[in-house]
């Protein structure tokens, strides 16, 4: 993962990448989107995972789409890539009639979104988020739609070498929220 092209607000860390797709549970054959993809990096992840599995990678940034295509690229991931903000993409896009789970990486209208992906099927929906009021909102809007399962708080320190010996550097805590449906 660490030889990905990054973007600015980085890509999700790989240790929360395999928390939040053990979540999703993910299946051969099955239909994935990844909301707000940014690098791509859970994507990627996801298909080397699982195989046979259609992708949907969808970012409302230029650079997020150009680092993410280059990324595909050299990694060879087949992920269909689609520019613009998620809710349009998904409301506008007939082809992508069937979800069967969603990475929501980026939270812009969450709460549209959440119902959207519910309304195509989506059956495992997992956010991450690193703000409390987006974790409220993502939460509140989840138990409305009834299929709040379960929200951690994520924290992971890394090992780092100092003076020949090893110190842990705390890495910003990522709140991981669980949606099932069915
Ligand atoms: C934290 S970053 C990328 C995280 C990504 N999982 C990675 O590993 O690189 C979040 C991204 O979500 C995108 N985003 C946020 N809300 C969105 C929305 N409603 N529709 C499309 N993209 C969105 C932003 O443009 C940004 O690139």
């Amino acid at each position: 993962m660490s030889d990905l092209l990054h973007i600015s607000g980085g890509p999700t860390k790989p240790e929360i990448i395999a928390i939040s797709l053990s979540k999703l549970e993910l299946a051969e054959g099955s239909t994935f989107v990844d909301v707000g993809c940014g690098t791509g990096a859970v994507s990627i992840a996801a298909s080397r995972q699982v195989r046979n599995l259609k992708i949907y990678a969808i970012d409302a940034r230029d650079e997020a789409i150009r680092v993410a295509g280059e990324n595909f690229k050299n990694t060879g991931t087949n992920a269909s890539l689609i520019h613009g903000e998620v809710s349009k993409v998904l409301s506008q896009q007939k082809d992508i009639d069937t979800i069967d789970c969603a990475f929501i990486g980026g939270t812009r209208n969450i709460q549209q979104v959440l119902e959207i992906l519910l309304h195509k099927g989506a059956k495992n929906i997992v956010v991450n988020a690193v703000r409390i009021e987006t974790v409220v909102r993502t939460m509140n809007r989840m138990q409305e739609l009834g299929i709040f399962d379960e929200v951690l708080h994520v924290a992971v320190s890394r090992g780092k070498s100092i003076t020949g010996e090893t110190m842990f550097q705390p890495e910003n805590p990522v709140y991981i929220i669980v949606g099932r449906s069915g």
